[in-house]
């Protein structure tokens, strides 16, 4: 039998607050096992891109980024969002590893062809290297995993957390019994946004479908979905999505095939 594996994503409303941030990090410290942290930070690289007179612009929750946007997300994702998290977890007793994926060639990826947009420096996710996180995650370590990749030949390429938490899930399924849980400032997946009651506690694809083409599910939260499906279907455990200050909870909206 595979043991426990937790991996969660935390989006960029979350940790660019210190209180939710904080009791975000209390939250996963608190987790028993084996355990995985990825960051997003989009909000904080908009903040930092806008003061220093750079415009941000996204398509389908991707971020257009330039060889300016890519300085930027660099910095702010594999630098400051990364240690802070990680000095954070130091401070809890956890031995946090931060990464970006050319950290030990640790998520190769290749950039996005151009089709209809040219989303610039993105890259697709290629190969995650299961092996080196789960012979670190062995060792009592806990990789906190940037929204950055490599491509192998000396660029850095600015991805999506949700996919980067997708993938090294997927990938780690291989060697763990993992469970995905997606985290932000909301209970899950709602019925209605505006009301943080209107939680849907199970979704399959049948009726995501539907609830995209009612305009329940929009934005952000399509791909996020797009990624739990292909992560059941690549034989990850679990997918929730719920509440950051929540992970412990029983709560959320659980996603099945
Ligand atoms: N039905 C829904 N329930 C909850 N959130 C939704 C829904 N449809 C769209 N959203 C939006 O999805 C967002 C989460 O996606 P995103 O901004 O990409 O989050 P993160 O920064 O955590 O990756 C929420 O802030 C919300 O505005
Ligand atoms: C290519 C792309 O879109 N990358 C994202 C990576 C950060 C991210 O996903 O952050 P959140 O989880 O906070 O949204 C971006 O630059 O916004």
């Amino acid at each position: 039998m595979k043991e426990k594996l937790t991996l969660i994503k935390v989006g960029g409303k979350i940790v660019e607050e210190e209180t939710t941030l904080y009791k975000l990090l209390d939250d996963f410290a608190a987790i028993e096992g084996y355990k995985v942290l990825v960051h997003g930070g989009g909000r904080s690289a908009t903040k930092l891109a806008e003061r220093l007179g750079i415009e941000s612009h996204m398509v389908n929750g991707r971020r257009i980024t330039d060889a300016e946007t890519l300085k930027v997300v660099t910095m702010v994702y594999g630098g400051l969002v990364n240690k802070n998290i990680v000095a954070g977890l130091q401070a809890r007793g956890v031995n946090a590893l931060g990464l970006t994926g050319a950290d030990m060639d640790v998520i190769r990826s290749v950039k996005r062809p151009v089709k209809d947009i040219d989303y610039g420096f993105v890259g697709d996710v290629k190969q995650v290297n299961a092996m080196l996180l789960g012979d670190l995650i062995a060792k009592g370590v806990v990789p906190v995993m940037a929204p950055l990749t490599h491509d192998g030949e000396g660029h850095m390429l600015n991805t999506n957390a949700d996919t980067i938490a997708g993938e090294t899930a997927k990938a780690l399924s291989a060697l763990f019994d993992v469970t995905l849980v997606y985290c932000f400032e909301k209970k899950g997946v709602l019925r209605d946004e505006n009301d943080d009651d209107s939680v849907i506690p199970t979704i399959n694809q049948v009726e995501f479908h539907q609830l995209v083409a009612d305009g329940v599910i929009q934005g952000g939260m399509i791909p996020k979905l797009e990624n739990s499906f292909e992560a059941l279907e690549a034989g990850v455990s679990e997918v929730v999505i719920t509440l950051a200050s929540a992970i412990n909870e029983q709560g959320g909206t659980r996603i099945r095939k």
